[in-house]
């Protein structure tokens, strides 16, 4: 463990001082793209106006023998393209497989001036992290780059989940975490055979009523992911970085895709993977508020003066806790409307409405 003090000191000489705040961009989608793969990388300067982050993939979902030209893909996308405002993250392959070395310093050294965050799957704890940060830092000095690289891992083995906390607070590159319910769900030796999302027979059923015990009982299906995704938030909130919820594997079911990602939204989640062009729709309208809560939002922040105290607004009671809230809805309002005039235009009416 590095005592306090050294905490923000870089890891190499030459590398650039770590960030002291992780920058709070948009970032309600990330859209896994596989960089080899020729029709999916055509697609990429068009999605990348539509997505807040585009990453693209190295590990899983890509064969062993395409490893070196989904790595070498990369590349050359990131040279060939500036995305402007929209983030181009990694994600490299595993800490223990033979890829990652060469995933690191190629990228780092050809495109690390182009890339914002390197996605690190499979995190155990915060020894993983450590020895990407060091390398990390040694890459970058080599490299000559000004602005240092981000982290950002998966959740997705059970010693990961235990260690969480110290992951979340291993470095200060560490941007955020994304939950990784299918390795994970491996992991646990849960007997689940899917990539995240429900499981119908994970339910809780009302009581018997008569002599019948399969009659009249309603059931209510619960989410396999609330534990984990909660604890990620706190873990997350605590160290000042991102959670996002990851994968839903169900590419047809864009009805429930939308509810797991609501669930993490309201858990505090800031954006979750998109792996199809179909969900980023869903994402971007699930992690932006909807213009009613913003609306409400800002009205109790108007009517709440200083922010202390207790008011009744259309009959329920406000007081500091409760505008803080607001004020989150607010803020995540305002700094996705600055880059969207018609979510803006939506808000603004809403709250014109509201406010009357
Ligand atoms: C699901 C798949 C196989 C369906 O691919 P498809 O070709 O069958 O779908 P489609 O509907 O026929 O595709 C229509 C068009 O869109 C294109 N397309 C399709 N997807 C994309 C995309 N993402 N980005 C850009 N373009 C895309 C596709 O190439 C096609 O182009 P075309 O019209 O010219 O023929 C495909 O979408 C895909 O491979 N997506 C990415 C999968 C991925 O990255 N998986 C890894 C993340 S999840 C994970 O790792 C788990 C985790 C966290 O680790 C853990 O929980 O443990
Ligand atoms: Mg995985």
């Amino acid at each position: 463990m590095r005592s306090p003090k050294d905490f923000f000191a870089p890891l190499a000489l030459g590398a650039p001082a770590p960030v002291r705040e992780i920058p709070v961009t948009p970032s309600r989608m990330i859209h896994f793209f596989d960089p080899g793969n020729e029709k999916m990388a055509a697609k990429v300067p068009d999605i990348a106006k539509k997505v807040d982050v585009l990453l693209g993939n190295l590990e899983d979902a890509v064969r062993a023998d395409r490893k070196e030209a989904a790595r070498a893909g990369l590349v050359a996308i990131a040279k060939a393209n500036d995305f402007g405002k929209t983030q181009l993250w990694t994600r490299v392959n595993s800490l223990d497989s033979p890829w990652v070395l060469d995933d690191l310093v190629t990228l780092v050294t050809e495109i690390g001036d182009k890339l914002d965050v390197i996605m690190v799957p499979k995190v155990e704890g915060a020894q993983d992290i450590h020895y990407v940060d060091r390398l990390l830092a040694q890459l970058e000095a080599r490299a000559g780059l000004t602005k240092p690289l981000l982290v950002h891992a998966i959740l997705e083995t059970a010693s990961g989940v235990a260690n969480v906390e110290e992951i979340a607070g291993a470095s200060p590159r560490m941007q955020g975490i994304s939950l990784g319910p299918a390795d994970l769900a491996a992991s646990r030796r849960m007997k689940t055979t899917r990539v995240g999302g429900g499981h119908p027979g994970y339910l809780v059923r009302t009581d018997p009523t008569g002599e019948d015990l399969t009659e009249g009982r309603t059931t209510y299906q619960q989410d396999l992911w609330h534990y984990t995704v909660a604890r990620m938030v706190d873990a997350c909130a605590m160290h000042g970085i991102l959670p996002y919820y990851g994968p839903f594997g169900d590419i047809r079911d864009v009805v429930a895709c939308e509810d797991q990602f609501r669930n993490a939204f309201l858990l505090g989640c800031v954006g979750a993977w998109s792996l199809h062009p179909v969900q980023i729709d869903i994402a971007k309208k699930v992690f932006s508020p909807a213009p009613s809560d913003v609306a409400w939002a800002r009205k109790v922040i108007a009517e709440m003066g200083d922010g202390t105290g207790a008011v009744m607004i259309d009959g329920k009671m406000q007081d500091d806790a409760s505008v803080k809230q607001c004020r989150v809805v607010a803020e995540l309002a305002d700094a996705l409307a600055a880059d969207d005039p018609e979510l803006a235009a939506a808000y603004d009416a809403a709250t014109k409405e509201a406010l009357g």
